[in-house]
């Protein structure tokens, strides 16, 4: 408990480029298989971080230890200046998975699939609450797409799921924003859709991003031709999105509301 009210007054305290993510020497192998090796890098609040490397390069793996998966067998990784082992503040989190892993079978709405996004165990096993399918409908409108909400998951196109997906992830108005290939399985058109409005985000609201993509490309124009740092066959490449007097904005809805 004390941690995690630590955890929240570093956040409330924090600047703009105060540390939310730090790899510390981290490393990783599967068998004799060495896939991460010592490395080392750091996420400051409002950065832009596209992780790119060929297949097989560790991408995943670097992911499931940010989000707790997997711990590193060396290292040490650090959320929100906390030691991942001893975090708890998960719902600053917000995590948008491959479209691979679901199952288009899956028989729910995509009001359901977003408010499974709503943080902790007693949100789980209650039911919700008026604020509950508030803040659903907020992530829909955000997202601009509010007739979706009583439609099954499964009819719809990659491009309107990878919205719900994004909606999930952004119903605990999180501080930390994790993409893996998100853009994986749609058309030009709608990748260039969605990231001009994850990049709106970036440059608009208080939130961090970290996403995982082969797309050099497509990322390129945004995050600037050469990596920040790399490490084995991953490259980190950053932009800032620091207007030091937005520092105080804190809240995506609240924001949004302010601006429509
Ligand atoms: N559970 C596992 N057991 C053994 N080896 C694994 C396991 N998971 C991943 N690997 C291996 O570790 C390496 C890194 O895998 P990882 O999925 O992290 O790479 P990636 O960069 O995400 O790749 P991709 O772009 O193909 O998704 C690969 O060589 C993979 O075969």
């Amino acid at each position: 408990m004390e941690e995690r009210q630590q955890s929240a007054h570093y956040v409330r305290e924090a600047g703009c480029h105060r540390e939310i993510i730090a790899l510390d020497r981290v490393s990783f192998a599967f068998g004799t298989q060495q896939v991460l090796d010592d490395v080392n890098f750091a996420v400051q609040e409002r950065d832009f971080v596209g992780l790119i490397g060929a297949n097989g390069a560790g991408k995943t793996t670097l992911l499931r230890m940010i989000v707790g998966l997997t711990k590193p067998q060396r290292g040490e990784i650090r959320l929100f200046g906390t030691p991942a082992a001893r975090f708890r503040d998960w719902h600053l989190i917000g995590y948008v998975p491959q479209r691979n892993h679901f199952n288009p079978l899956f028989p729910a709405t995509v009001r359901e699939v977003v408010t499974s996004g709503l943080y902790g165990r007693r949100k789980l096993l209650r039911r919700l609450t008026k604020a509950d399918m508030d803040r659903a409908a907020d992530a829909l409108d955000t997202l601009d797409i509010p007739d979706l909400a009583d439609k099954r998951i499964g009819e719809l196109s990659g491009g309107q799921q990878q919205r719900v997906f994004l909606a999930r992830a952004l119903i605990n108005n999180p501080k930390l924003l994790i993409l893996d290939e998100p853009t994986v399985g749609i058309d030009m058109e709608t990748q260039l859709n969605f990231f001009q409005l994850i990049k709106h985000m970036h440059q608009h609201h208080d939130i961090t991003f970290l996403m995982v993509s082969h797309d050099l490309e497509m990322i390129r124009g945004y995050l600037g031709e050469r990596p920040k740092a790399t490490s084995g066959k991953l490259s980190f490449f950053v932009r800032h999105s620091h207007d030091l007097e937005d520092c105080a904005e804190t809240d995506l809805v609240h924001t949004l509301r302010k601006e429509g």
